[in-house]
């Protein structure tokens, strides 16, 4: 084959340029198609959408979760009238944007450019009053789904069947299970079922709600299976049973190891951390009340441990375990700091992908205004 008609090689002297000219468009693209870039600001984060009839309750779960406000004050929010921005950026792990939509959205309104923003969108979080009368949410959210789907088929659709505060476990139960059979039969009826949701049952008045957005952010983090990997080896080699990787700022758990999650054992962990960052603010010395020092130990009775170490600015790890384990403290503490080092690794590598992609979001802009400039400058 003479070298002119075979493929050009990564070692060949001009084809290195156009391979990583290629890649670096092909990356972008891909990000764009991910919904990872807001390629105008030059912004890589993933975008999770809050949809919903009006009054279901979208602005007070992004305002409790990530606000800190009491349930209480929810009571006086006003309605949402536009779409409302925020960045979420607690962590390198957590961060991305949340849109607050205002209930109604005609996606046959012209201004509503629904296109670009599913393009963009990482999960959509569709909240249904079950409190309510929800025959309207579900045929609302068919329509969301469906719509969404065909321009972004990447999307996750979770569904918060929201307010459960006033019902009964039975009462629950039987709402998921009627929600969960009506919304799926509708996406059958039109051809859909490869459309998957995911269902939680929430309220703002309890732990459900952190726990539930966990779950949502959990499937935007890439490097989720590495850390649970991580989180496994750690527990098994140092006899804790339960480990959790909590942003403490947001009390949304960005990961755990593979054993069952159970509420009573996540609300504990969120109380800790309460407790932590309390005593830190009121006892602590001047400065901030998370810091490399934090460290927390409770005994639940005589035979559970509780304890709590920080494992980076913003994330710490909460476990469980039995008293005798707790004994080898020396041995866990080891194995802590082995798996400290390797998550601040994955860490690193996230934050330098992150980097990357953003200077090369911004390269691309920056080629494509200069284009635009020159096409305008020479008419030809
Ligand atoms: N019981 C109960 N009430 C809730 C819960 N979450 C929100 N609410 C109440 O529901 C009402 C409406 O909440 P909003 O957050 O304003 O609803 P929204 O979906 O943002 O409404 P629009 O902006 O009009 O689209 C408020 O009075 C909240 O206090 C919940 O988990 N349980």
């Amino acid at each position: 084959m003479s070298g002119s008609d075979r493929s050009p090689l990564p070692g060949d002297e001009d084809s290195d340029t156009g391979l990583d000219y290629y890649d670096e468009e092909d990356e972008m693209e891909a990000l764009v198609e991910l919904g990872f870039s807001d390629s105008l600001s030059g912004e890589v984060k993933p975008r999770i959408l809050l949809m919903g009839l009006r009054r279901s309750g979208k602005s007070s779960i992004q305002k409790v979760v990530f606000h800190k406000m009491s349930p209480n004050e929810t009571l006086f929010l006003e309605s949402t009238n536009k779409i409302c921005r925020e960045d979420v950026s607690s962590s390198s792990f957590v961060s991305f944007q949340i849109w607050d939509f205002p209930g109604q959205i005609d996606f046959f309104d012209p201004s509503f450019d629904y296109e670009m923003i599913f393009r963009g969108t990482g999960a959509l979080i569709f909240v249904i009053d079950s409190q309510d009368d929800y025959v309207e949410a579900l045929s609302r959210l068919h329509l969301t789904v469906t719509r969404a789907y065909k321009v972004n088929p990447d999307i996750s659709f979770e569904v918060f069947i929201h307010k459960v505060d006033g019902l009964s476990d039975d009462h629950k139960i039987e709402k998921q299970r009627d929600i969960h059979k009506r919304a799926n039969d509708d996406l059958a009826d039109a051809g859909l079922e490869k459309i998957h949701l995911s269902f939680y049952l929430t309220s703002i008045y309890d732990h459900s709600i952190f726990e539930a957005f966990s779950k949502v952010v959990q499937k935007l983090i890439p490097q989720l299976p590495t850390l649970e990997n991580l989180l496994n080896i750690f527990i098994s080699n140092s006899g804790i049973e339960k480990a959790f990787l909590f942003d403490v700022v947001s009390k949304i758990y960005i990961a755990t190891d593979s054993s069952p999650v159970d509420m009573q054992t996540y609300e504990l962990c969120c109380d800790m951390i309460d407790v932590v960052i309390d005593i830190s603010c009121i006892y602590g010395e001047a400065g901030l009340p998370y810091d490399k020092e934090s460290m927390a130990i409770i005994h639940l009775n005589n035979t559970t441990v509780m304890y709590l170490k920080e494992v980076t600015k913003f994330l710490a790890m909460v476990c469980f375990l039995r008293k005798e384990s707790f004994e080898r403290k020396g041995l866990i503490d080891y194995n802590f700091h082995c798996f400290k080092r390797a998550i601040q690794e994955v860490f690193d590598v996230r934050l330098k992908v992150q980097q990357n992609r953003k200077l090369l979001s911004q390269r691309r802009w920056s080629k494509l205004t200069s284009m635009s400039n020159g096409a305008a400058s020479n008419p030809h």
